[in-house]
């Protein structure tokens, strides 16, 4: 363990309205298991954690505890109000080279205005924490902080006890074998609303051709039931193991984990540059290698996925337009390969106008029309109304920031709500005049198939 720095900040915050002390200690240790660090959290932290890994696994993000959270049920301005909360809390943080910075892990929720209830209960439409213990690993170095947030005047005793916590967390990651976690044993399996997803498809393919749209995301759950109670790094470890290609992530709130495996980013910037990326269209992987390669070419030259995804372009290509100084579109979209899917593909990058920030562009992008439509709010209406469900988190941007303006928030699809022995799975898919119900059922089961492996549960298809 190198080196130890203790930092001590007076900060206003706006809701809290005392005045509170942010102490901060960042030590490197020996490279550990980040699974590992999670699950040595299983007692006392459980309901307060969250695992976050990048695509490229150059970033690994832990988080047990909470030191603090964001959370709010606003609705238009909900973005705003964590942006100015993070950064009332983080303005007098000074920073130390080379050390991670405390970091604020999170999501939105998809539609704010859809008040069905379902598995996500009095979830809020905003939801971000700073963890007590925080794990990163950044290429080969990792760093666990502490983070105490206090009102209090005398701190120290506090903060001694959570080092020898921290150090008990460390140990126990260390020390423990690697796990082999079991496969959750599945009792049962429901594909929810089923007619009704398939009736829907027709319903929207028609109000699309009376132009009352041009591209709505309709998405369905699937219930699965389980013989015990999962536990979330069981759950994670399979998604970890079998998704390599994706982002990463797992949110605790109470009973709830949300998790899943992405291969979409809504928006990462980093040192003033922006990077989101048009993931649009889809075809199912081959068999064996041509096949896959045939499959790959015709999704390359079909209109309806071509036009999917151009929906995608235009808009992202706007909203660069507005917050770039410069900004790269490609011409043509490229196929991106994962485990059970092919889709289009366009990455897009700009380099951001001073005043633009990472909350801002997640404002303004979500919902881009990969999972909302065009026209954005005629398309966020027919998804309230033929959709049997709440997206929660579901399609919503997740991910974090920090106190400097980076940060990175895919597009949380591939996901799942777990709570108790209970998992609830989404998919969707972009319906535009010409889709076809069964073909877009059938895209659905296999944008269903990550999680559902993962829950040792398998589609008769
Ligand atoms: C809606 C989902 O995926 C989105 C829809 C796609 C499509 O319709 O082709 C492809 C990728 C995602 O933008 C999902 O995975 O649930
Ligand atoms: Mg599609």
């Amino acid at each position: 363990m190198h080196q130890k720095w203790l930092q001590t900040t007076e900060v206003e915050v706006g809701t809290v309205n005392s005045k509170l002390s942010f102490y901060i200690e960042t030590i490197e240790v020996n490279r550990l298991s980040a699974l590992a660090f999670f699950a040595a959290g299983e007692k006392q932290y459980k309901g307060q954690r969250f695992f976050w890994q990048n695509r490229e696994k150059t970033f690994t993000l832990v988080g047990l505890g909470h030191a603090y959270v964001i959370e709010n049920n606003a609705n238009n301005n909900r973005f705003d109000l964590v942006e100015e909360e993070w950064k009332e809390l983080t303005k007098n943080i000074v920073k130390e080279e080379s050390e991670p910075q405390p970091i604020l892990f999170g999501g939105f929720t998809f539609d704010p205005e859809n008040d069905k209830k379902d598995v996500w209960g009095d979830f809020p439409q905003s939801f971000f924490a700073v963890a007590t213990f925080q794990l990163v690993i950044r290429n080969d170095n990792a760093y666990v902080s502490i983070h105490l947030v206090t009102d209090k005047e005398d701190s120290l005793e506090e903060f001694e006890a959570l080092r020898q916590e921290r150090d008990h967390l460390i140990h126990a990651a260390q020390v423990r074998e690697v796990k082999m976690y079991e496969k959750p044993a599945m009792a049962n399996y429901l594909e929810l609303y089923k007619e009704d997803y398939l009736n829907s498809i027709n319903e929207v393919t028609s109000l699309i051709k009376q132009n009352k749209a041009e591209k709505v995301v309709i998405a369905r759950a699937l219930e699965m039931a389980f013989s015990d109670t999962l536990t979330s790094p069981q759950v994670l470890s399979h998604v970890i193991n079998e998704q390599p290609e994706s982002y990463l992530f797992g949110l605790e709130r109470d009973d709830l984990l949300f998790f899943g495996a992405s291969p979409e980013r809504l928006v990462k910037v980093e040192d003033g540059n922006a990077f989101s990326s048009c993931v649009a269209g889809s075809i199912k992987r081959g068999k064996t290698a041509e096949e896959d390669k045939m499959l790959g070419q015709s999704l390359l030259n079909d209109a309806k996925n071509l036009g999917e995804h151009r929906y995608v372009v235009e808009m992202i290509a706007e909203t660069f337009a507005k917050n770039c100084l410069d900004y790269k579109v490609p011409k043509n979209p490229k196929l991106l390969k994962i485990r059970d899917i092919q889709h289009l593909y366009t990455p897009v990058e700009g380099k951001l106008t001073p005043d633009a920030t990472i909350l801002q562009l997640v404002k303004h992008l979500h919902p881009t029309p990969a999972l909302g439509g065009v026209p954005r709010k005629e398309a966020l209406a027919v998804i309230r109304r033929y959709e049997s469900m709440n997206r929660g988190l579901y399609a919503a941007p997740l991910g974090w920031i920090d106190a400097e303006g980076n940060g990175e928030f895919a597009v949380a699809i591939r996901s799942a709500a777990q709570i108790n022995n209970k998992a609830f799975l989404y998919a969707g898919g972009g319906i535009v005049a010409d889709s076809e119900p069964t073909s877009e059922y059938e895209e659905t089961l296999v944008k269903f198939r990550p999680m559902l492996r993962a829950l040792g549960g398998q589609l008769n298809e």
